[in-house]
């Protein structure tokens, strides 16, 4: 019989079809970044003035773009770049990407800017606003240039105070500065959170915008070869199973265009390949994977189906406030603020708290909803509601399109 020590040696052996996993994961940012070549030449178009014109404007950027396009990607790859090239031009600039649902407040991304400058700052004592000060005379010190990309820029407009968004976008009306150093650019999901702003910060942010269309599954296929190129061993991936994820996932061919979805089923599909011992990737590991990222949702895709219309919009509330605040769970005095607002919106009536709360038990029954007692705080328990699904694009379009459905047959 086999000791643990002989299972966990021949496990170890065995042959794998991968040559460099790390090579699919999330964060890893592949050299070439196709289909996105001109997207990187609008941002050195956008920013060129602080080549030619250094300090005379502050350079703000919006990309906007669905998840899994290659916001991030792209201005990271961008940004580097571009810090390199100006810098070999004698203009000293460094390039800063924040994630603003990691860094959740002014005063913290404030602080992971002089974190990136090496500038030390007191721990205690200094506002956001006079942390951007010792920031900008620490530039103006060194003569130096930052681009700042704030990443999941939605998440700050929908949890921070407005003052916080507009002393951010309007930094050079709030701190006087001969010389303009710091210039944005701000990536969103969803191009309303920067309409839902106030007038005046809207006009400084959206001179520039650029959109990241989803892939289509010619793109998506040039993205995944790419990849496969360089993380899996040599012709270990059958073209088919390529061509399947791609078709799959391309918009064109009604999926959600989603690059890292389509590179996570490939890493999936390569798993199951290699715990099958398989020494290729075939068509039938794919499906597998594909079947398994999407079985979840796909059970929920059909009991929505069967739904009536204000569980949908309960559906659709607790999606929202997800999306808006990327939290996962609500009380259930926020959902029904949501549900009366969509009400409201959709002029329709909303239905009251007891038939609400029945509506909530019942789609907790269909497994659409996870519920749970909060803790005992100053506000006394409260029922938090979430998606037992991951939200998605896909999923959040599948619901507005049930409810415009129903929409439409009970008004025709
Ligand atoms: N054009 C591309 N070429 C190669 N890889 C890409 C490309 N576009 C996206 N990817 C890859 O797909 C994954 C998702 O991309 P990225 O994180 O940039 O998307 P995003 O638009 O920022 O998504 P989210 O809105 O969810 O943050 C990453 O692994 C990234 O490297």
């Amino acid at each position: 019989m086999a000791t643990p020590e002989d299972i966990i040696n021949s496990e170890l052996e065995s042959p794998s079809v991968f040559r460099n996993k790390g090579i699919l994961f999330p964060d890893y940012i592949p050299k070439r970044l196709l289909h996105r070549e001109d997207k990187i030449r609008e941002l050195t178009i956008a920013f060129k003035d602080i080549i030619n014109d250094p300090g005379n404007s502050s350079i703000r950027v919006v990309i906007w773009g669905r998840t899994g396009t290659g916001k991030t990607a792209t201005t990271k790859s961008f940004g580097q770049g571009f810090k390199g090239i100006t810098n070999n031009r004698g203009i000293k600039t460094e390039y800063i990407h924040i994630n603003c649902h990691r860094q959740r407040t002014l005063y913290l991304l404030t602080l992971e800017i002089a974190n990136i400058l090496k500038l030390p700052i007191p721990v205690r004592g200094l506002s956001s606003q006079e942390v951007f000060k010792v920031i900008h005379d620490y530039l103006d010190k060194r003569n130096m240039y930052i681009i700042v990309t704030l990443d999941e820029f939605d998440y700050l407009v929908n949890t921070s105070p407005q003052e916080d968004v507009y002393f951010l976008v309007r930094l050079y009306d709030e701190i006087s500065a001969a010389v303009k150093r710091i210039s944005y650019i701000f990536v969103v999901r969803d191009l309303s959170t920067i309409n839902s702003l106030d007038k005046s910060i809207k006009d400084h942010i959206l001179r520039n915008i650029i959109e990241f269309k989803p892939y289509s599954s010619t793109e998506l296929y040039d993205i995944l070869q790419d990849r496969v190129r360089e993380a899996f061993n040599e012709n270990a991936v059958l073209d088919d199973a390529v061509k399947f994820v791609a078709d799959m996932n391309g918009f064109d061919k009604g999926g959600s265009g989603n690059a890292r979805l389509s590179i996570e089923t490939l890493q999936l599909a390569g798993e199951i390949a290699d715990r099958e011992k398989s020494l290729l990737v075939t068509l039938d590991h794919v499906k597998l994977a594909n079947s398994k990222l999407n079985q979840e949702a796909s059970v929920i895709f059909d009991e929505i189906g069967d739904l009536e219309l204000h569980s949908l919009l309960l559906i659709k509330s607790v999606s929202n406030l997800s999306k808006r605040f990327r939290d996962e769970a609500f009380s259930m005095g926020k959902v029904e603020e949501e549900y009366q607002q969509i009400c409201k919106d959709i002029g329709e009536e909303p239905r009251r708290h007891t038939q609400v709360y029945e509506y909530v038990r019942r789609l907790k029954l269909m497994g659409i909803f996870n519920t749970q007692q909060s803790g005992r705080g100053t506000r006394g328990r409260t029922t938090l509601i979430s998606l037992s699904v991951p939200l998605s694009q896909e999923f959040d379009d599948y619901i507005t399109k049930q409810i415009r459905g129903k929409l439409n047959t009970k008004y025709t």
